[in-house]
């Protein structure tokens, strides 16, 4: 039924759309509804024309303007790294707000062959108020012969001063604009809210490496029998990981992590393929942003290497730390050592690092090890996204996936 409410001031307006034409813009996308999913035949929904692409930026709210960011620029870096600090993806309970370092948005956004009109500001009297990116892809999808080249879209960020102005689907739809006119046709993405329409619904899991100070910040609870010193004792590692030849990648390991890497993507239904120059670019060891470690047999034979990205999070209210330190599980590929071995070794080098929770997704091979290694389920959920794109069966399982956003 209508929604009525007696004042009618705008916002109740926008709530009373809200709650009587949910997901209005995303209705409008080419993505499957429920009822369509089936008379569809799997690859793109809709086929794009290039001469049709509008050639012009989408009209802004006046005042707004469009701001291509260089994250070369220090100012402009630090101008992005302020308004996700400040607004982008909080939990539930609002205690904790993802806190990207500037040296983790170069890594993640300059990727090989970006283009410089894919990461775009808007800007009100030359502050930033709005964000969205986009960094060009080959996504393999559900076999060999359907490789993509599409874009990964991430950090839709609107100021919270300024939401509820629509402001986010004109970001979605001028990146959307940009892709089109490199005659590029679909998107992938994730987001822990669920709008039309998931591909795969994918659950984070926990592992504690400090369990006192999770408990302090409120990540973790204790039930009524659990005291910090049992937790402490029950999450413990020992202080060196056990796999010899066990060391960081370096520059030389760089053919042989490519090789297996791709071999290893190749078991999953959505995968990345990976060239030198790439896997130079995700892989090789940055400070506080990026951890890859490969295991050398003799002769320099890499047999497996393990990966893992530093995302902290700051605890927005609490008296004795400002955040987070977690580590989230990247890539990992175990052909001669055991996956629940090469793991646990990536626990003990996260604890070496000073991480305070190793997170990690039920994708992949992932729940080979996550029970056995005691990682907990958290209460957050991860969905994953193709735009413009029908799958052969609507959705995939987490182990299906083989790829990581960031
Ligand atoms: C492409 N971009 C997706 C990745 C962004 N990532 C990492 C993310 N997207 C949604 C989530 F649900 C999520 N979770 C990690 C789990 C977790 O740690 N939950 C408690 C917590 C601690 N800090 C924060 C900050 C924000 C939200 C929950 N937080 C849940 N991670």
């Amino acid at each position: 039924q209508q929604v009525v409410v007696k004042k009618n001031t705008q916002y109740n307006q926008q709530l009373i759309d809200k709650l009587n034409k949910p997901h209005q813009f995303w209705q409008t996308q080419p993505m499957p509804n429920i009822n369509e999913m089936d008379k569809l035949k799997p690859g793109p929904i809709q086929l794009g024309v290039l001469a049709e692409v509008r050639k012009d930026p989408f009209n802004l709210i006046d005042k707004f303007e469009w701001f291509n960011v260089d994250l070369r620029n220090e100012e402009q870096a630090q101008q992005v790294y302020t308004l996700l600090k400040e607004n982008y993806v909080e939990d539930d309970d609002n205690m904790f707000r993802f806190d990207y370092s500037i040296e983790f948005l170069r890594w993640a956004l300059l990727p090989p062959g970006q283009y410089s009109d894919w990461l775009i500001g808007v800007r009100v009297n030359q502050k930033l108020v709005g964000f969205i990116t986009g960094i060009p892809v080959t996504l393999h999808i559900e076999n060999e012969q359907n490789k993509v080249k599409m874009t990964e879209i991430n950090f839709l960020c609107v100021h919270k001063k300024i939401r509820a102005n629509r402001l986010a689907p004109v970001l979605i739809k001028e990146i959307t604009r940009r892709v089109h006119i490199k005659n590029m046709w679909q998107a992938v993405y994730t987001a822990g809210i669920v709008v039309p329409t998931p591909i795969s619904q994918t659950r984070y899991y926990h592992r504690s490496l400090n369990a006192k100070k999770l408990i302090e910040v409120g990540f973790s609870s204790l039930s009524a029998r659990q005291t910090i010193s049992r937790q402490q004792k029950l999450y413990k590692l020992p202080e060196e990981p056990k796999t010899p030849g066990i060391r960081p990648m370096k520059k030389k390991d760089v053919a042989q992590v490519t090789k297996l890497l791709n071999e290893y993507l190749k078991n999953f239904k959505l995968y990345f393929k990976y060239t030198d120059e790439e896997v130079k670019h995700w892989f090789l060891p940055r400070k506080d942003v990026i951890s890859t470690y490969v295991v050398e047999k003799e002769q320099g034979i890499v047999t497996d290497f393990l990966s893992f990205y530093n995302l902290p999070s700051q605890v927005i209210k609490n008296p004795k730390y400002t955040h987070l330190r977690a580590a989230y599980s990247y890539y990992n590929v175990a052909t001669q050592t055991p996956i629940v071995q090469l793991m646990y070794d990536a626990l003990i080098l996260a604890k070496n690092e000073g991480y305070d929770v190793f997170n990690a997704l039920d994708i992949m091979d992932n729940e080979k090890f996550l029970k056995e290694l005691m990682f907990c389920p958290g209460d957050g959920q991860l969905n994953y996204y193709l735009y413009n794109w029908k799958l052969e069966n609507d959705m995939l399982k987490p182990e299906e996936i083989g790829i990581v956003l960031v």
